[in-house]
């Protein structure tokens, strides 16, 4: 399997706290990785260096040129990036909201396509209604939505906490979901202080209890 990134010696402080450091890792793809640790630790930190949202880390982090020539980068494509905090527009239905992050990779997806992804995170009959009307869990399906699109050019997924607000059944089918996609050949980078059962997860811990 192709490694996808490779990062040595990661370091990252935060007022005068160091979150880590001497943090190395690879990226192969197929693998899930789970971030872990305590709260602060600094995961999202991580996360968003990985993708390059943040540059307060310091050391070496180069992603396999068949990665970054289809845009691993901060304005990139080919990878859905679910945020801590559901990017979702409250004033725009879950369908416009689908709709802009599609357009965002100039992926070609048929109507018909959104409502069944809106429907398999459990948002039939929601689809036009103003998202600021929805529950704090039903704004992170509208998010995940996404991810049941199944557009081939999307080969990495980065999830911060993506578990967050949904129901035991949410959680299942979102575990379910992330494990298929790995084993048809994708990747996922996440946090979560949820466990992940799937055998090919691999685990990072960071901070005190790593
Ligand atoms: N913009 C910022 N400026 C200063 N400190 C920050 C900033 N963002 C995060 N931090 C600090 O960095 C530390 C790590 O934050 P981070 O969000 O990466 O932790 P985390 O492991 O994801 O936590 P959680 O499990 O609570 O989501 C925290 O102590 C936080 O206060």
């Amino acid at each position: 399997m192709t490694k996808l990134a490779v990062a040595n010696n990661l370091f990252c402080e935060r007022d005068d706290r160091i979150l880590f450091k001497d943090l190395s890792l690879n990226i192969t793809q197929g693998e899930i990785v789970h971030i872990k640790g305590p709260n602060g630790a600094g995961k999202t930190t991580l996360l968003r260096r990985l993708i390059g949202l943040s540059w307060v880390v310091e050391g070496d982090l180069s992603w396999h040129e068949s990665v970054s020539e289809s845009g691993i980068r901060p304005d990139g494509h080919r990878f859905w990036y679910l945020a801590h905090r559901p990017a979702v527009t409250l004033m725009q239905t879950p369908l416009e909201n689908l709709a802009f992050a599609v357009a965002m990779h100039q992926a070609d997806v048929s109507e018909p396509s959104l409502w069944a992804a809106l429907a398999d995170v459990g948002l039939k009959g929601f689809e036009d209604v103003p998202a600021h009307s929805l529950s704090a869990g039903q704004q992170r399906r509208v998010a995940l939505a996404r991810l049941y699109l199944n557009l081939p050019q999307i080969k990495l997924w980065v999830l911060d906490e993506p578990f967050t607000a949904l129901d035991v059944q949410a959680v299942s089918q979102l575990e379910t979901t992330i494990e298929s996609f790995a084993e048809q050949g994708g990747t996922v980078i996440m946090t979560s202080h949820h466990g992940l059962h799937h055998t090919s997860v691999r685990e990072l811990h960071i901070g005190a209890a790593a």
